[in-house]
């Protein structure tokens, strides 16, 4: 490598109840900077097509959240506020006082918690695939899942969540891909997985929405079940300013079907964070 190449900076932070937070920040030679929050039973390596088809534009900073890929996984409650207090301890071990905040689907409700909780360290936030509240049913439907999970293990969930977070289309072109997403929902431990199962049931975010003041995008494909255009459009009818875009055909997982899609997105955030 060059002298000149920017170097990938690689590690780990310690959260305020002492869980280590694997991270890396991708280097970029805009001025911007980018932290993106993956979806459950996924890990940082979710973004690296988002984060190449940015190609520079911004840093980015991913990590596996608690409860994920290598970061450590306390035993359960999770709570979406203490994931946005992990978020916030993170960017205090990296320097970063702001940055412009987006995630996919759990990661969505994530930038949601953070942004509720640190409003000032929000330059921009992008909502992919995600929702404020999985309504009514949620803490049983996810109840359900969790319970699935560790009565029949993991495997029994992979037929669901193939198609449930790919479009029959691109899972015939992308093999490749969907394998890569299903050896990671594999290697999550099932006492972690079940924990966020039941954060997510639990969580509810709508009351924050109309609080915020930062560019907003809010992106979900058509075909959309975990996280309908339904879902998607309250969040941009309850936040102050937000863009709506519904991508035709697509479906939970964008930012590995879609994802210079999503990039071209936080470009659009980048840009008006700095305006
Ligand atoms: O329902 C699914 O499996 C999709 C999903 C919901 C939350 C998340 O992060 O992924």
């Amino acid at each position: 490598m060059s002298d000149l190449m920017p170097t990938q900076t690689i590690g780990f932070a310690e959260t305020r109840d002492g869980i280590r937070l694997s991270y890396r920040i991708v280097p970029g030679s805009g001025e911007g900077r980018c932290v993106l929050i993956h979806s459950l039973a996924m890990d940082k390596f979710f973004w690296e097509p988002t984060a190449a088809a940015l190609a520079g534009a911004s840093e980015v900073l991913i990590y596996d959240c608690r409860g994920h890929g290598v970061s450590g996984k306390p035993a359960g409650p999770y709570s979406t506020a203490q994931f946005a207090d992990d978020l916030a301890d993170l960017m205090n071990h990296v320097g970063w006082s702001s940055a412009v905040v987006a995630g996919a689907s759990m990661g969505g409700c994530i930038a949601l918690a953070f942004a509720a909780a640190y409003p000032e360290r929000v330059d921009a936030l992008g909502l992919f695939d995600t929702t404020a509240w999985y309504g009514e049913n949620a803490p049983a439907a996810w109840a359900e899942r969790a319970e699935k999970a560790q009565n029949e293990g993991l495997k029994a969930l992979v037929g669901f969540q193939k198609t449930r977070w790919f479009s029959d289309g691109f899972r015939e072109a992308n093999p490749d891909v969907v394998e890569a997403a299903v050896s990671t929902f594999l290697a999550n431990e099932i006492d972690a997985y079940v924990a966020t199962c039941n954060m997510l049931g639990a969580a509810d975010l709508r009351e924050a929405l109309p609080k915020f003041d930062f560019p907003c995008r809010v992106l979900v494909g058509t075909e959309d079940y975990a996280t309908p255009p339904e879902m998607a459009r309250v969040l941009a009818d309850n936040i102050p300013g937000a863009t709506l875009t519904i991508l035709e055909g697509a479906r939970h997982f964008t930012p590995l079907e879609v994802p210079a899609t999503i990039a071209g997105n936080l470009q659009l955030l980048i840009e008006a964070a700095k305006a």
